[in-house]
């Protein structure tokens, strides 16, 4: 058997690309610590990119208003200085302390990171899609189109479902439509959730019989012989039961937050959270801190700006940790000309008239 590849070395990672995972990343690199940062997610922004993309937020310092969206970019713009290297669409599935002191992560794709200090930014959880209920569903329900085989023109001429009501799940059917596979999109009742635009373009394509729509359940499933999906049994609302061919059923109901992982890392933990020292922000693990919604202390407060104060906190302390005996000085990005270098950043001339 081959040798798993060596891991990655670094001196931080960072789990979690939300609100608090990419201010760590900045706060990080304002001490000269370059980040590689891993989520779950496809992209970076947590639950302001996931939840609320375009939802107004109106209580982010000196920001009067923003959206969701356009929160998780600014604070990619402020990060970026500092290169941090992203790791999306994995979720980190083991952190295991090693005798040098350093920290192995593991996502579940085998990525694999050795990091000399870890910040958890883990939020509610790593969000992963939410399951179809059928039994046995993952031998035969994908969530995403990724694997085998490998792009969309592969399923031309192949019988392909696609379950749901939202704008995804209408968005992917077009896709494989497209791509010339003959496509049933599937949902447990008549009345979708998509967006106008999306519902037009799903009647225009019933219309012409590229996309069929079954309001029904699936309630069974056949293999052939090579243990491929071959089949789809589908209970429609009145009962009537559908023999549906399928090679691919593609499910989407959406994502939840999924605590997973974390909480068989070995940390100390009070409901669900992490427990951290609130000067510090570590964890029970030497060289693990943890900002953000996922920890808690006495007075902690679910919300952007309290995760903000705890990554500037915890980023001097994951200094402390990679240059033990060393005093971690407090510069300003207004006047600390070393900040400047980092920042990439002219500095300002002193002294000189407006
Ligand atoms: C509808 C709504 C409106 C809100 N409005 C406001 C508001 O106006 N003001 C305010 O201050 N707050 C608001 N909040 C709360 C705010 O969004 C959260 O406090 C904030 O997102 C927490 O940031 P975080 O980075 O700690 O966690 P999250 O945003 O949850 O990000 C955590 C990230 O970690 C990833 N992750 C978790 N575990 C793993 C793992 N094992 N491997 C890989 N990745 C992992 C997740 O996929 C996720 O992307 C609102 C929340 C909601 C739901």
């Amino acid at each position: 058997m081959a040798a798993a590849p060596a891991p990655i070395e670094t001196d931080a990672a960072v789990i979690g690309a939300g609100p608090a995972g990419l201010f760590q990343v900045f706060q990080l690199g304002l001490h000269g610590i370059r980040a590689h940062v891993i989520d779950a997610l496809p992209h970076a922004g947590g639950q302001c990119a996931e939840l609320y993309p375009d939802k107004p937020i109106y209580d982010i310092p000196a920001l009067p208003f923003c959206t969701g969206q356009e929160l998780a970019e600014r604070l990619q713009r402020q990060a970026a200085p500092f290169a941090p290297v992203y790791h999306l669409g994995q979720e980190v599935a083991a952190l295991a302390p090693q005798a040098d002191g350093r920290l192995l992560l593991e996502t579940m794709g085998g990525t694999r990171l050795l990091a000399r200090t870890v910040v958890i930014a883990a939020g509610v959880g790593a969000f992963v899609p939410r399951a179809l209920p059928v039994p046995q569903a993952e031998a035969f329900v994908r969530y995403h189109l990724d694997g085998e085989p490998a792009t969309l023109a592969d399923w031309a001429g192949q019988p392909v479902a696609v379950y749901g009501d939202d704008d995804v799940a209408l968005e992917r059917a077009f896709h494989l439509a497209d791509a010339g596979a003959h496509v049933t999109l599937l949902y447990r009742r008549e009345v979708l959730q998509a967006a106008p635009h999306n519902m037009e373009r799903l009647a225009a394509l019933r219309a012409a019989g590229r996309i069929h729509f079954i309001a029904g359940q699936v309630t069974g499933h056949a293999l052939d012989a090579s243990g491929q999906l071959a089949a789809l049994r589908v209970t429609d609302a009145e009962g009537t039961e559908h023999a549906l061919p399928a090679r691919l059923l593609l499910a989407w109901l959406g994502l939840s937050p999924r605590l997973g992982p974390l909480a068989h890392w070995g940390l100390a933990m009070e409901r669900k959270q992490l427990a951290v020292d609130a000067a510090s922000f570590a964890t029970s693990l030497p060289g693990v801190f943890a900002v953000g919604d996922v920890v808690t202390y006495p007075g902690k407060r679910k919300l952007i700006l309290c995760a903000f104060h705890e990554a500037a906190l915890a980023a001097f302390s994951a200094a402390e940790h990679l240059r033990p005996g060393e005093k971690i000085a407090l510069q300003y990005t207004t006047t600390s000309t070393h900040l400047h270098a980092l920042l990439g950043v002219a500095s300002p001339q002193h002294g000189t008239a407006a």
